[in-house]
């Protein structure tokens, strides 16, 4: 397995070993004893699987109260991953990163607890598999609007994305709850 860093230092991109052979391909997805070995010593109780068509934008979705960090990947299609550092003590706060994940390079994403996700469907459609390390809690749960102007973060949508009213409805950055 791979680690590759990103310009966010707490946050991580996983590259598995994968097996290739006539039949096809083995990797193993999640290993606790290889996580914890590179830093990612979480704990995680939900697995979450969501699919979603070309242009829809999920995020930026956070939980104030149960933070949850999240090990996502595609197994689908390709999407544009992002966090956001909420963390305000932090020397990344209010900074965003961008990863690429897709079937084809199989990377995940490891975002602590602290940050906002959201990820944009640059294929036809994606399925999008990720870990939580805390339970989903609905009344925690906080959206940033994807456009925010303080963040300025560049998403390859074209034109507009398509989004649910709840992200539709998003706040902006500098009225957002965030953490100490
Ligand atoms: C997140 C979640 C949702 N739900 C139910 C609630 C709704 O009836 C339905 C769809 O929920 P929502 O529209 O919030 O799903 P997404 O827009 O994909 O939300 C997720 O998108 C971004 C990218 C994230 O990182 C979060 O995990 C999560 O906020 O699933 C559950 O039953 N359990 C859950 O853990």
């Amino acid at each position: 397995m791979n680690v590759l860093l990103t310009a966010i230092p707490d946050v991580l991109i996983v590259e598995p070993k994968v097996f290739t052979d006539e039949r096809g391909f083995f990797y193993e997805s999640f290993n606790k004893k290889v996580m914890q070995a590179v830093g990612i010593a979480a704990d995680f109780v939900q697995d979450n699987h969501s699919r979603s068509v070309r242009n829809v934008l999920r995020g930026l979705h956070y939980q104030i109260r149960q933070p949850q960090g999240k090990l996502v990947r595609a197994v689908a299609g390709e999407i544009f991953d992002v966090a956001v550092d909420l963390r305000r003590r932090s020397p990344t706060f209010g900074k965003w990163v961008s990863m690429l994940l897709s079937a084809d390079n199989r990377r995940m994403a490891w975002i602590p607890p602290g940050f906002a996700h959201g990820f944009l469907v640059l294929s036809e459609f994606a399925e999008v598999l990720y870990k939580t390390t805390d339970y989903w809690a609905s009344p925690y749960e906080r959206t940033i609007v994807w456009n925010d102007r303080d963040l300025a973060i560049s998403w390859p949508a074209a034109g507009g994305p398509q989004l649910s009213v709840k992200d539709k409805a998003g706040v902006a950055f500098r009225e957002a709850e965030l953490f100490e």
